[in-house]
């Protein structure tokens, strides 16, 4: 997890394995992937839609600093965050990079 948090995208990461997609996935509580393993998403919950929007903005800066973009589902308490490798067509470390810096920001908190 911590190399996770330290790491950087790399445009040209490969499709994980199932093996490493299992192991990566055990160090991201709460992110579950979809029936094809091609994404993984996580809901974060909030108490206001001010919360959700700092949230959301603060994701914002990841994907600049990463060059690597999610899908938001932005509702009044909650925002829902996916990530896939859309150049790849499924999931590359560059989603779980992402995923783990997403839920170590103090703005992911209070859910
Ligand atoms: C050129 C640029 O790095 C690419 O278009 C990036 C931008 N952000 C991206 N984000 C995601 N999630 N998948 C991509 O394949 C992707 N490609």
């Amino acid at each position: 997890m911590n190399d996770l948090l330290l790491a950087q995208c790399d445009p040209k990461a490969p499709l994980l394995d199932a093996d490493t997609r299992t192991r990566v996935l055990a160090a991201l509580p709460g992110w579950l992937p979809d029936a094809e393993n091609k994404l993984i998403g996580r809901r974060f919950g909030f108490d206001n839609f001010y919360q959700v929007m700092a949230f959301v903005d603060a994701v914002a800066e990841i994907a600049h600093a990463q060059d690597h973009h999610p899908e938001m589902l932005v509702g009044y308490n909650a925002c829902t965050v996916s990530y896939t490798t859309h150049s790849r067509g499924g999931l590359t470390l560059n989603d779980a990079i992402c995923a783990a810096q997403v839920s170590a920001l103090p703005e992911a908190t209070g859910q």
